[in-house]
């Protein structure tokens, strides 16, 4: 411990310390009540042992030296050597229970904030910046340890050192106790404007770090460098890093260097305080009031001093730092839920996959002036393929979207199987149905574990024959490590079509009873693509589905076609009903599906 203490923080502007948040945070170490109590200990222990050098200098002055003792001299050295010594191995096991006991705090915060991300809606991920979310859980969660080991003890140590000290010095000599304590603030305070402003500069520098790790994340990310690359733009990407790295050098040189002059005098001028006191303390032992060894034991005593108390001058920033620390934390831990399980679950023990939208209207943002979805009803009977048509922005994604619960309807109902979805856990109903979005989603890992996800308990002999439904048995035997090979990050290592594949391999082994498709709009070369459409095929067949529609096979097949429109459906048939209409359908039907029924 430096003779100063000189890390101040800077006060978050916003934020009033309330002791509700403090008794949460307290509710968070009674369950760990026994290094708790031994983390007291150690700290009053460590106070204790603090004040005895001082006193038993003062004893080998007044005493052991006059009276010529020899043995009581080499005690109380003895006393010296063993007290510090004693306080360093107490502080040694202070340090690892304050650290264990922070850890484990950080460990539960960090699960339930692991569990409330996980139930949040999509609503969440799209309006939160990925990187918000994991400064949260890492940084955030992080900081606890360093407010359990250093913001909370720190404080309980310094405050019972400055006490155990004034007790001690005020039973020794009040005059000279006043003294030493009115020396006090001429050292601390300027040593708080210095910090502060340290603190200014170290909060300017995690904001710096904070946005030069999103710039990087979201840079050096598959998405990040195709766009970069594609766009050319590698110079004003350079560029942009020279500047935010220089500034986060700067800032960092900048904080290393404030204060190092300031510092430097006041270390200079730390002997003013013990002059001081020799010089009252000298006069009142000349005329007899105290001894020797007492002016001696309050120069210890002083300099014993300057670090806690300088630290508790700004005990009040660093407490309400801490609070605003674990307010951002409670902030995600009490994240509404809106998608939320059921408290009491419907089984479903063998779906038939009927879906059923009732009247159904979904607005994504309370204050849109319009619903993206309005006045929704339609049905998907079991075994039945309904299609969804309409203009880009129509809402199509949007239905799909609400029947897999990734969001629940503003008004109206939906049924899986004649359950309503809100009453059915979110497992259960990812177990009857799948998704087979545009963009294959995929984990970096390997073929294996990718398809395991789907269903982990899934035999060889399950795995083999999904990919052989899928058509990418081939594909993942000519790999170099077969089922063992890494895909890469979000799967790029293998092609779009492969990727196509695997992800209905994935779909086959899961075997749900209702396939939500967002059909490809892109073109694959001929074959990657008769391999999928053969793919899905025979995986929709017999089960039900949704398919966004962007093909003219597709909107053959389809059992029942809904045109949308605005939000709503404007319009319901078969192929040959709608056609003949003449309305938006065959407007569409003109646009889209013809141009390309000639590329099929
Ligand atoms: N997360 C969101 N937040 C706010 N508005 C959204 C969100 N997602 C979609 N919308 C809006 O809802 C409307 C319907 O979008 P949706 O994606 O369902 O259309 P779509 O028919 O699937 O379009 P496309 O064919 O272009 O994919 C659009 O006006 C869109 O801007």
């Amino acid at each position: 411990m430096s003779t100063f203490h000189f890390e101040y923080q800077k006060k978050p502007d916003d934020v009033k310390m309330r002791l509700e948040d403090w008794r949460r945070i307290a509710r968070y170490l009674v369950p760990e009540w026994r290094p708790t109590l031994q983390l007291l200990f150690c700290i009053v222990a460590a106070a204790v042992l603090v004040v005895i050098p001082g006193l038993l200098t003062r004893e080998v002055i007044d005493t052991a030296i006059p009276g010529h003792d020899f043995p009581r001299l080499c005690l109380l050295v003895a006393g010296m050597i063993l007290a510090p010594l004693a306080a360093s191995l107490l502080g040694v096991w202070q340090s690892y229970i304050a650290t264990r006991l922070g850890q484990d705090v950080m460990f539960d915060i960090r699960n339930q904030m692991y569990d409330r991300l996980l139930r949040q809606s999509l609503r969440f991920y799209t309006n939160t910046r990925s990187a918000e979310a994991l400064s949260r859980l890492q940084s955030d969660v992080g900081g606890i340890q360093s407010v359990v080991s250093g913001t909370v003890v720190n404080l309980a140590s310094n405050v019972l050192t400055v006490v155990a000290t004034a007790v001690v010095i005020f039973h020794l000599d009040w005059r000279l106790a006043l003294v030493a304590l009115a020396i006090l603030p001429i050292f601390i305070l300027p040593t708080r404007k210095v910090g502060r402003a340290r603190g200014q500069i170290a909060g300017r520098a995690q904001e710096g770090i904070a946005d030069f790790s999103s710039y990087v994340q979201e840079r050096l990310s598959i998405g990040g460098f195709l766009l970069m690359r594609l766009f050319g733009a590698q110079d004003v990407e350079r560029a942009t890093f020279r500047r935010k790295a220089g500034a986060m050098r700067d800032l960092a040189i900048e904080q290393s260097s404030l204060g190092r002059w300031f510092l430097m005098f006041l270390m200079s001028f730390a002997s003013i305080g013990p002059a001081l006191i020799y010089l009252v303390g000298g006069w009142e032992a000349i005329s007899g009031a105290i001894t020797t060894g007492t002016v001696v034991a309050f120069v210890t005593f002083l300099g014993r001093l300057y670090a806690p108390a300088s630290a508790l001058v700004n005990a009040q920033v660093d407490l309400i730092s801490a609070t605003a620390l674990f307010r951002r934390i409670f902030g995600y831990l009490d994240l509404p839920v809106e998608v939320d399980e059921p408290l009491v679950p419907v089984a479903i023990a063998d779906a038939c996959g009927a879906l059923c939208f009732k009247s159904v209207s979904l607005a994504y943002d309370s204050a849109a002036a319009r619903f993206a979805l309005d006045d929704i009803s339609f049905e998907v009977p079991a075994g039945k393929m309904v299609a969804l048509v309409g203009p880009s922005g129509a809402g199509k994604t949007s239905v799909t979207y609400l029947a897999t619960r990734l969001y629940d309807p503003t008004a109206g109902s939906i049924t899986f199987d004649g359950v309503d979805l809100r009453a059915i856990d979110l497992k259960t109903l990812a177990r009857w149905t799948a998704s087979v979005t545009q963009e294959a989603i995929f984990f970096n890992a390997t073929v294996k574990d990718s398809l395991l996800y789907a269903k982990p308990d899934a035999t060889d002999e399950e795995i083999e024959s999904a990919c052989q439904l899928a058509q990418v048995h081939e594909v993942i035997a000519a790999l170099p490590e077969g089922l063992m090979t890494f895909i890469g990050e979000k799967g790029y290592k293998l092609s779009g079509g492969e990727r196509q594949r695997l992800a209905l391999a994935r779909i086959a082994l899961r075997d749900p009873k209702l396939i939500i498709l967002d059909e490809a709009t892109s073109s694959l070369d001929s074959r990657s693509e008769a391999q999928i459409s053969d793919a899905l095929k025979i995986l929709l067949q017999g089960r039900s589905s949704l398919v966004i529609a962007h093909r003219l096979s597709t909107i053959i097949r389809a059992d029942l076609i809904l045109v949308m429109d605005n939000g709503r459906i404007v319009d319901r048939g078969t192929h040959a009903e709608l056609l003949s209409r003449q309305g938006l359908y065959e407007k569409l039907y003109r646009e889209q599906f013809m141009t390309h029924a000639s590329v099929e």
